[in-house]
């Protein structure tokens, strides 16, 4: 790993509901360099409050603290608003689950695209859709040309997707946070999107924060994995060694994916242990 990107000590995230006060991060420390780093766990656990927290995208009722929350040289602790507006869609950038709700469903993808290298550059017009064409060439999509003319409705979730990152890539982010990028769509499609997120990390040397539940999509597909439990990392680990994991949490969720190898008359129940929090 090289660079230092995203520097995150003893985070902790809580809200404070009706019902109380909830621990939703509890003293989390990471660093993101130039890789792809995982961030895995069940519905719940903390991953996706870990990834707004570092756009500052959390609601007024979270009570963040930490030690570091750096990005760069800018302290994410300290900037205000205006710092983080600069910040945010620029400089890191974030990928959510489903296109659907991020295109504009009555405009033309292309356009789509132009406004956001306008919203950057001020550029004739005919350059601009030379520029939407190439950013749809970039995420690997056939016919740019018709595509651009085409609405939100008439492309694939995993175009969709695309396009997405597409628009995310005008500015030149150094990091990208995808919450869950690929969840919505079918496995077909899904490599296409994974091998242009993969081909970004290696050509644009970005760092890319990948929250997912699926242990084994990021087991293939990332650097390193950080396993979330009720808003603490119990395990940071290699993917590549995650088959040598420590932490029985991270051992229960393993032995509890399917093997189409060997069926089981019984699928495993996940037995928890409250000594998980303390490890
Ligand atoms: N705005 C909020 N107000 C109160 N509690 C919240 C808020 N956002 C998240 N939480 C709580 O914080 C905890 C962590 O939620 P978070 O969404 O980060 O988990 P997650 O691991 O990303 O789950 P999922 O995979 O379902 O998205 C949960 O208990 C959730 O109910």
């Amino acid at each position: 790993m090289t660079d230092t990107k995203l520097e995150v000590e003893d985070l902790s995230v809580r809200f404070a509901t009706r019902d109380g006060l909830v621990d939703a991060v509890r003293g989390v420390s990471f660093t993101l360099g130039r890789e792809k780093l995982a961030i895995v766990g069940e519905s719940g656990s903390g991953k996706s409050t870990v990834g707004r927290t570092l756009l500052k995208l959390h609601p007024a009722s979270a009570r963040i603290d930490a030690r570091v929350l750096r990005f760069g040289d800018t302290d994410l602790l300290r900037a205000g608003e205006k710092a983080m507006h600069a910040i945010r869609g620029r400089r890191m950038s974030m990928i959510m689950q489903d296109p659907k709700y991020s295109l504009n469903p009555v405009m033309r993808v292309g356009d789509q695209i132009a406004e956001a290298v306008l919203a950057h550059q001020r550029l004739p017009r005919a350059q601009v859709r030379e520029m939407a064409i190439a950013m749809l060439e970039k995420v690997r999509i056939r016919e740019p040309q018709r595509v651009y003319d085409r609405y939100p409705h008439e492309i694939s979730g995993g175009m969709g997707q695309r396009i997405m990152i597409a628009m995310m890539l005008i500015p030149n982010p150094q990091v990208v946070i995808a919450d869950e990028p690929t969840s919505a769509l079918d496995v077909s499609v899904r490599s296409q999107v994974l091998s242009v997120l993969d081909d970004l990390v290696d050509e644009r040397g970005l760092g890319l924060l990948f929250i997912s539940h699926d242990l084994n999509l990021v087991r293939s597909f990332c650097d390193r994995v950080l396993v979330m439990y009720a808003g603490r990392v119990v395990e940071s680990i290699a993917a590549a060694d995650l088959d040598r994991a420590q932490h029985p949490y991270t051992r229960s969720l393993l032995a509890a994916l399917p093997d189409i190898d060997h069926r089981r008359a019984v699928l495993p129940v996940l037995q928890r242990d409250p000594g998980w929090l303390t490890h």
